[in-house]
């Protein structure tokens, strides 16, 4: 690894210490400003000296000496930057940051208000960074509209790097290692059940019925119960919103920490948001603990930490800090996957050939029910399916933002400590010589030798192991096996039993909703059983559909979710459909 040079500027004038360049200003300024005096202004020495100033400022803000500043758009001087013509939300934003790589290459930087994000668009150097140099690229952004995530202990997605997310990330692999072991104690398959019946029965209601899927599902995982899948239905929005935040320079002020956080304009909403998902985890946790003290407990991620599972424990979470660890698994589970799965319905809405081959391909494996996880080595097409719609439409388009711990050089470019290091998984995904026709839709990319992100055997590959969605390093996503088991067995399901296509053509691009974490928005579409046998098989698959959501105006409790006065489900506005 390269010598990092070290950052400790010689001071003003190179006079030694701050206080006394301070007095040697002053002194400087007393003796010229004398009352009707202007000799001052007039004088060689003076503008000779002013010119030595702006030089050793320039090489005090530029980088050390040997390396070199990264390319980058040039903006207003003294720290100012470039502040104007930032996009408006995350989507747009990784487009917007995604072209200028055109321009500075695959990884420039962006000045504003002192703040430096480096922007990186090639997998190569996100690997050779974040991967492999872990620590230093490990930590998080402190942002003003989530005041108390970065340095408190509650939710590890925004934890500052040090103990308390150390310990968090221990405790969230045990959880993902054990249940994966289990499958996920049979819970996402349970759960496919209940969609194709709701499917069934509520075809329009498709996107409510995916979002009813991930809620129940991670619900179950967390605390052996999908009942508690409408508390998850009513935190994970708030949150997601207030992470997004509606315009980029929000993030940027967030790092200046321009106001304390009792000023902040967010912080009521904030101490909303951290109530709701404190008294939901609380409850959610407090049942458990009852039912494993009756003796009539399901598996659960709660269960794992209260008997010590693994070596759960070793994470020395105490109940409050386990609570919320559980929950932040159980609220990824639900924020992230219901982002491809809204990407499949668009996918195939635009491209009915690769549904048609999707069900050849489950018909001559397992023609009589929905595929099993077991089955999985021989559905390629669907694996390749699913992967492509995690590349076409990434969920995190932009991942979440790294910051640096230390000064470090890569490539004979200096990166300062604290620098905001921003992936751009939506231009990784769109590089045009690992994936030729990006923006077209294209899952034969991961099954025909002859594209470049082809990978053999076809038993293994493609695969979502790996794949940089799931983002880099210390801070990687731990919910991969989660995500395949959950994609793989709903979607093949939904393959398996119903024909489905939009109900106008105009469903192309998707439009996605502007939020951190993106996904199409849905739009009209028909949905039908594909046999009368497979219909009966669907009806007869469960007795309860696993309704949660309730029609409006029945809300009954503090956790009631229901549908908007027109019976439409937009959750809060993450699911609002295209006009
Ligand atoms: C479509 C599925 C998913 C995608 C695309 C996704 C993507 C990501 C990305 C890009 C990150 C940031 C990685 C980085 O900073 O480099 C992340 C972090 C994280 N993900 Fe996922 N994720 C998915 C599903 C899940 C699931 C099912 C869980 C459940 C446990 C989960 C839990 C987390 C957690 C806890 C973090 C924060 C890790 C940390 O900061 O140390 N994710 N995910």
């Amino acid at each position: 690894m390269a010598e990092v040079p070290s950052t400790q500027h010689p001071g003003f004038l190179g006079l030694g210490s701050a206080a006394r360049n301070a007095s040697f200003a002053r002194s400087l300024l007393a003796e010229a400003l004398r009352p009707g005096d202007l000799s001052f202004f007039r004088s060689r020495t003076v503008w000779g000296l002013s010119i030595l100033v702006a030089v050793l400022l320039a090489r005090a803000f530029g980088p050390p000496a040997g390396t070199k500043a990264l390319p980058g758009l040039t903006g207003l001087p003294l720290g100012f930057g470039r502040f104007w013509g930032l996009p408006t939300n995350p989507a747009a934003a990784a487009r917007f940051f995604g072209a200028l790589h055109q321009r500075y290459g695959p990884i420039y930087q962006w000045k504003v208000f002192g703040v430096t994000s480096i922007w990186i668009s090639s997998d190569k150097i996100a690997q050779e960074l974040l991967g492999q140099r872990g620590v230093k690229y490990g930590d998080r952004q402190q942002l003003l509209s989530t005041p108390g995530l970065y340095s408190g202990s509650d939710f590890l997605p925004a934890m500052a790097l040090g103990p308390n997310a150390s310990r968090h990330a221990k405790f969230m692999h045990t959880i993902m290692k054990h249940s994966a072991q289990q499958h996920f104690y049979g819970y996402p398959i349970d759960e496919v059940k209940r969609t194709l019946k709701r499917l069934l029965h509520n075809p329009d209601r498709w996107s409510e019925q995916l979002v009813t899927h991930c809620a129940r599902t991670a619900a179950a995982c967390a605390w052996g119960d999908p009942k508690h899948a409408t508390k998850l239905l009513q935190v994970v929005p708030p949150l997601v919103k207030a992470a997004s935040t509606d315009s980029l320079m929000i993030k940027f002020l967030d790092s200046l920490a321009l106001f304390p956080h009792w000023l902040s304009p967010y912080s009521n909403a904030e101490a909303t948001r951290k109530k709701d998902m404190r008294d939901a985890f609380y409850e959610a946790q407090q049942e458990v603990i009852e039912r494993v003290t009756a003796g009539a407990a399901s598996e659960s991620w709660t269960r794992i930490w209260l008997e010590n599972v693994g070596g759960a424990k070793e994470s020395q979470l105490d109940q409050h800090e386990a609570a919320h660890a559980v929950g932040t698994a159980a609220f990824m589970t639900l924020a992230t996957n219901a982002a491809p799965l809204h990407t499949f319905f668009a996918a195939i809405s635009q491209h009915p050939q690769w549904l048609k081959q999707l069900q050849q391909e489950v018909d001559r494996v397992c023609p009589e029910h929905p595929p099993s996880l077991h089955q999985m080595s021989q559905l390629p097409v669907l694996r390749a399916v699913i992967k492509e719609c995690m590349r076409w439409q990434p969920a995190l388009p932009l991942g979440i933002a790294h910051v640096t711990t230390a000064d470090d050089v890569y490539d004979g470019y200096f990166i300062a400590k604290g620098t905001v290091v921003q992936v751009n998984h939506y231009a990784i995904s769109r590089d045009p010589a690992m994936y030729p026709q990006p923006n077209e839709f294209r899952p034969e990319r991961w099954l025909e030798p002859s594209w470049p992100s082809y990978k053999a055997p076809a038993s293994d590959h493609p695969t979502l192991q790996g794949d940089a969605a799931f983002g880099y390093g210390l801070r990687g996503c731990p919910g991969v096996d989660l995500t395949m088991v959950e994609l793989y067995s709903l979607i093949g399901a939904l393959v398996w039993a119903f024909d489905i296509k939009a109900k106008s053509e105009s469903v192309s691009p998707p439009e996605a909703t502007p939020y951190i974490i993106s996904m199409p928005r849905p739009f009209p579409c028909v949905i039908t059983p594909r046999s009368e046998r497979k219909r009966k098989v669907i009806e007869d698959g469960c007795k309860d559909m696993g309704v949660v959501v309730k029609e409006s105006g029945k809300s009954a409790s503090r956790w009631d979710v229901c549908r908007e006065e027109n019976g439409e489900f937009h959750w809060q506005g993450l699911t609002v459909p295209r006009r």
